[in-house]
């Protein structure tokens, strides 16, 4: 198989996290006698700098015409600090979102035994956990009109949503629940919101076409307290941009780390992979970041392409290095391995060397204990 992907590392962690996936992208490749061509394209703070533009024409063009898009994160404190500045990096990835029709984020959240520790309730119940939020991408309140008042005492985002921006995702939500354990709950708040009422009344209406899934209906607030205390009631999630974006956040801390989960975002075009996390900049270049949400992406985009068996070995591989102790800082704060690490062990298990062909005594000299 020939494919063209387009790699957009951005800002912070994003190039140092991204390169793993790339790695064990190749690994797969190579296994298979695949040929994956990348393409380098910019986006975030480096394009500012580079370009003056957070999004050139150029990465719009090459992303419209690859087979699929690898993401890391953009996002720079410079901007995040200056909330006069005109030009953001943010601004990048909306428009990426939104001109590539990528109206559906689809984040996987599960549960690892080796892992429970970290989790908030540290107990049985969070054994087997495994949902997906299907969160709206390029519709709602990042999308609406922003206004500040010239004394720059009074602000605004408009919040918008059409029947047809609902009914697109809420079709491939019902779709997949079917596949899975048949239930799909509603996040909103249509106790307030009146496009939350929208969203309850084109949901109840599309049910209909559905009748094999159960659908339940819960407020955001909700929610976000239930994903802590009882997220095993959940299979299909499904919910507006922005609740999407913080619920899923949240969901992670159930993994055990942001630096876990990966997400796939898919339209009428090409679709992308990128981790769920931001550009962590305070690790930036420091190789210390989970590189795990962004090798499990590229799992997604393996998937993607059709290649279920290959995606299946690198989330084989990943469960390996978490259940051997392989892990980054986020999970083990004293004995850490590096997020470069973490790449090479996991390409070398797609590449087919078992577990008893990696030497532990050569990966302890890689480990850190004193950063
Ligand atoms: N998709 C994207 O590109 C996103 C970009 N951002 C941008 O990223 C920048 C930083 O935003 P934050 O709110 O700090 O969110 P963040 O997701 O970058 O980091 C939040 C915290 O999560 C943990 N974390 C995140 N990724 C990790 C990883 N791979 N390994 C280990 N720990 C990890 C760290 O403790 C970090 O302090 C901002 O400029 C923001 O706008 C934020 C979210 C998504
Ligand atoms: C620019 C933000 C909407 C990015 C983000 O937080 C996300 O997509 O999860
Ligand atoms: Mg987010």
């Amino acid at each position: 198989m020939q494919k063209n992907i387009v790699v957009i590392e951005g800002d912070g962690i994003g190039p140092e996290v991204t390169r793993q996936a790339v790695k064990v992208l190749n690994a797969v490749a190579e296994q298979g006698g695949h040929e994956f061509n990348y393409h380098y394209c910019l986006m975030g703070a480096c394009a500012i700098d580079k370009t003056g533009t957070p999004l050139p024409d150029e990465t719009i063009e090459a992303a419209l015409n690859s087979d699929a898009i690898l993401f890391g994160a953009i996002g720079h404190p410079k901007y995040d600090n200056d909330p006069t500045a005109k030009v953001r990096p943010e601004q990048g990835l909306l428009k990426l979102r939104k001109s590539l029709q990528l109206f559906a984020n689809i984040r996987p959240v599960t549960t690892y035994p080796s892992l429970q520790h970290l989790s908030p309730l540290k107990g049985k119940i969070l054994e087997d956990v495994n949902f997906i939020i299907f969160r709206e991408l390029t519709g709602g309140i990042y999308f609406g009109k922003k206004e500040l008042n010239a004394e720059g005492t009074q602000a605004s985002d408009e919040c918008i949503y059409s029947r047809e921006e609902i009914e697109r995702i809420a079709h491939l939500a019902f779709k997949q629940a079917q596949q899975r354990r048949k239930k799909l709950t509603l996040v909103d708040k249509a106790n307030v919101l009146e496009t939350s009422r929208l969203w309850r009344k084109v949901v109840q209406d599309i049910a209909k076409q559905y009748p094999d899934v159960k659908v339940d209906f819960l407020f955001v607030d909700n929610a976000a307290m239930q994903i802590i205390l009882n997220p095993k009631q959940f299979d299909v999630i499904l919910t507006e941009n922005m609740f999407g974006d913080i619920i899923s956040d949240e969901a992670s801390v159930i993994s055990g780390s942001l630096g876990l989960l990966p997400s796939a975002s898919i339209g009428k075009g090409s679709a992308l992979f990128e981790p769920i996390h931001g550009s962590y900049p305070q690790a930036t270049g420091k190789d210390i970041a989970n590189p795990l949400g962004s090798i499990l992406s590229a799992a997604m985009l393996l998937d993607h392409f059709g290649l279920r068996t290959e995606a299946n070995k690198v989330r084989e591989a990943a469960n390996w290095t978490l259940q051997n102790g392989f892990v980054t800082k986020d999970i083990d704060p004293i004995n850490f391995y590096f997020t470069s690490t973490i790449g090479e062990l996991i390409s070398d298990y797609v590449s087919g060397k078992t577990p008893g062909d990696i030497h532990r005594d050569n990966i302890e000299l890689r480990k850190s204990t004193i950063i």
